[in-house]
């Protein structure tokens, strides 16, 4: 029998534990309903690792998420530490995870559950059956560039840096990602820059252009300014198949995508790095939402991020396709049931809170399990 696959944890901080805690509750179901092993280990990142070592992510931590199979993140950033200075942010830990495990690709999914459809701020018209695949470069661009920084000029005043800076194969390989994942869906990429105001942008257009002409003429490209693409998903968001952008303007487009789905707190994602030597795809999931400081502790937190993470851990890096489809039938089950978390809540439906929505959905995955 092969060894249990390694396991990393990393809950951090505000509603990091909570929304873990719900994650974990259905891994030990899996253990003990499906006998799925996992030889899991747990640890501190974020405000929760600068309170006990006085970083926000140790050396330790690192290599064990260099030789985990697969890290599961929750959420990082305290206002606890807003003044300790910009080298100590705890969400340096997430920055540096993506960095020094080459985690260049991440994949946010922005799905509509149908009974979800009245949750969003927009028309259900506009977003019923919406599936997007956000592909989001995560280790270049403006977060990495040099020169960074803030420095004082001679009359004394200040200026603050950062560079917006991309190679020919940091944009090659993210497209790549975009590309092959199309093939598997509507078959659509939509590449996204501005081009029209900064080189990188020209660039990322035209090594996205050229890689799609050299290998990927059967999927459909198109171009998109990033200011339209954003008006454009909140105008017609299913016109959208793969979305594939530089850091910055991922980070944004999800946030702003995860309100077609109802709330933030229901998009999972996925990072993942090039397949090394040994055969492994370095790999860390998350919810694309932070730490939600304004509601920590209140038991108010939608766990289904986090959940639905776990699912695309299982698909993506397990290839346990069986066990990832059940959960995410598990969750829309109980969404078509009626049970929301104040983040989704609407009239007539039931309110749960966070351990709530986590025992409804080890609840129905039971039910599934057994109907099997
Ligand atoms: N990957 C990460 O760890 C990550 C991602 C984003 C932000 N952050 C950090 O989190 C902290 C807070 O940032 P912010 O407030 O701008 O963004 P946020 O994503 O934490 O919260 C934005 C809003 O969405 C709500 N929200 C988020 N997740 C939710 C959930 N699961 N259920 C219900 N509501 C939810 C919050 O209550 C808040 O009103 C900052 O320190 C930021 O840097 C971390
Ligand atoms: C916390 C922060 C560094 C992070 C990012 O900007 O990448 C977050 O917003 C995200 O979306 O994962
Ligand atoms: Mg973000």
């Amino acid at each position: 029998m092969s060894a249990p696959k390694k396991l990393l944890i990393l809950p951090g901080d505000g509603i990091g534990p909570e929304i873990m805690h719900e994650a974990r509750r259905i891994m030990d179901w899996m253990a003990q309903a499906r006998g799925v092993r996992f030889d899991i280990s747990e640890d501190l990142v974020g405000g929760a690792s600068l309170a006990v070592h006085g970083q926000p992510i140790t050396q330790q931590v690192i290599d064990a998420a260099r030789a985990a199979d697969a890290v599961l993140f929750g959420s990082v950033g305290d206002p606890k530490w807003a003044s300790a200075g910009f080298d100590r942010r705890p969400e340096i830990a997430i920055l540096k995870l993506r960095q020094e495990l080459g985690l260049f690709a991440n994949l946010r999914p922005a799905k509509v559950f149908d009974s979800l459809v009245d949750a969003s701020t927009l028309k259900p018209d506009v977003i019923r059956g919406l599936d997007i695949m956000i592909v989001r470069e995560t280790v270049g661009g403006i977060y990495f560039g040099t020169p960074r920084g803030i420095e004082t000029l001679p009359d004394g005043t200040r200026r603050g840096i950062n560079t917006e800076v991309y190679t020919t194969a940091e944009i090659e390989r993210v497209a790549r990602v975009a590309f092959d994942l199309a093939r598997k869906r509507d078959n659509r990429v939509c590449s996204v820059e501005k081009c029209n105001v900064m080189e990188s942008g020209l660039l990322w257009k035209e090594v996205v252009t050229d890689l799609h002409a050299r290998e990927y003429s059967d999927v459909e490209l198109s171009h998109m300014l990033a200011d339209n693409c954003a008006m454009q998903m909140v105008r017609n968001p299913r016109q959208f198949d793969v979305i594939v952008t530089g850091n910055l303007f991922g980070d944004l487009l999800s946030d702003l995508a995860s309100m077609l789905t109802g709330s933030l707190g229901m998009l999972p994602s996925a990072t993942l790095g090039a397949k090394g030597e040994d055969g492994r795809t370095p790999a860390l999931y998350e919810p694309i939402h932070g730490s939600a400081p304004d509601i920590a502790g209140q038991g108010k937190a939608n766990p289904l991020a986090q959940i639905l993470s776990l699912a695309m851990l299982l698909r993506y890096s397990f290839d346990m396709q069986e066990d990832a489809a059940m959960i995410e039938q598990a969750v829309s089950n109980v969404l078509d049931r009626g049970l929301r978390t104040p983040d989704i809540m609407s009239a007539g439906k039931t309110e749960v809170n966070t351990a709530g929505m986590g025992e409804a959905v080890v609840a129905e995955l039971d039910r599934l399990n057994r109907a099997a």
